[in-house]
């Protein structure tokens, strides 16, 4: 099957890879020095200790979606709409188009810039780039799919060893996400801690509650009901993840721009829309804005 990733970094390498490594032919859109690396050497995937070198095609050019049977969307938040138009012309109309993104706006942006339909995936991965070409699998690799087309989706997905469930309530499930991004990822970039290492600061768990509850709120307010075990389930992840660096605070490390504003932002957003008060998301939102522009000023 023809398979193309438009934003070949960290999930949309490693998604690539496990589905290149299943048999498809797989084409990487992405920058000129990931396209030269894949050329030259292949796409290395680090996983467990083993080193793999894959054959996939690379190019810069996003028309290369054109013929393909399935397209995985993996730019970050803030690049769907230029991204999206650049795509666009080159989709057919049975070609099944994938977000891969963190935040809960980013299928239904796509699908905007695009007017093709699109599948939400909630992503847990840990990945990360280690080189040009080389992508790092650091944990986990399920997906969460669902809407029309994803039993399709799903079928080629787990058949390519990338384990992925059809969620019955795929807006609740983006959510979920959403939260646990919210309370994790801001703190995680202002202090500059992994996870561990946060949630161990005197204050923090309440704090993570607080950010909980105030999402909470505004999802009820979205008619989202996210469930009972929401604070378990964020705990949870700080739990098994003690060494992670949120991708804010890595962004934040790179002097690269965050998608904050699709994460604690779009809480304060919809917040304001529904008339739910957010002064913790906002406060969040406004601190990592600050980092950000001290980084890109030096
Ligand atoms: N990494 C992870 O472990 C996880 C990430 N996610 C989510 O997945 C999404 C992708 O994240 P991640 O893979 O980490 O991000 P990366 O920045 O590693 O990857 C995106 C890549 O797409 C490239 N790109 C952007 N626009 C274009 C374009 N128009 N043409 C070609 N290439 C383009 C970027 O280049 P450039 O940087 O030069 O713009 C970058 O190399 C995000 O929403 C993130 O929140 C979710 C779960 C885990
Ligand atoms: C690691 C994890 C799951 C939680 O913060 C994440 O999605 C991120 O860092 O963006």
């Amino acid at each position: 099957m023809k398979i193309a990733v438009m934003g070949a970094g960290a999930v949309g390498c490693y998604y690539g890879a496990m589905l290149a490594r299943a048999g498809h032919q797989v084409t990487l859109i992405g920058r000129p020095a990931l396209v030269q690396a894949v050329q030259a050497d292949g796409l290395v995937l680090e996983m467990q200790g083993d080193r793999h070198v894959i054959a996939a095609e690379a190019t810069d050019d996003p028309a290369a979606v054109a013929g393909a049977n399935m397209v995985l969307f993996c730019v970050k938040s803030s690049d769907t709409e230029v991204a999206g138009e650049q795509i666009s012309p080159h989709l057919r109309a049975d070609t099944l188009l994938l977000s891969l993104q963190n935040g809960v706006s980013n299928a239904d942006r796509l699908a905007q810039v695009t007017g093709h339909p699109v599948i939400p995936a909630v992503v847990y991965v840990a990945a990360a780039m280690a080189g040009a070409g080389i992508v790092r699998h650091e944990g986990r690799g399920d997906l969460a799919i669902g809407g029309p087309g994803s039993e399709t989706a799903a079928e080629i997905l787990n058949a390519a060893g990338v384990e992925t469930r059809l969620s019955p309530d795929i807006a609740a499930a983006m959510w979920t996400k959403l939260v646990v991004n919210c309370a994790y990822n801001a703190l995680s970039a202002v202090s500059d801690l992994p996870y561990g290492a946060l949630v161990a600061q005197q204050g923090v768990p309440g704090l993570l509650e607080d950010i909980v509850a105030e999402c909470r709120a505004v999802a009820a307010a979205c008619g989202v009901d996210l469930g009972d075990d929401l604070i378990d389930n964020m705990h949870a992840i700080g739990r098994a993840m003690p060494g992670q660096y949120s991708s804010t605070a890595q962004d934040l490390r790179r002097g690269r721009r965050s998608e904050i504003d699709f994460l604690n932002g779009e809480i304060v957003r919809s917040g304001d829309a529904t008339g739910i008060a957010t002064p913790i998301n906002k406060t969040l939102t406004l601190l990592v804005k600050l980092a950000e522009s001290k980084l890109q000023s030096a």
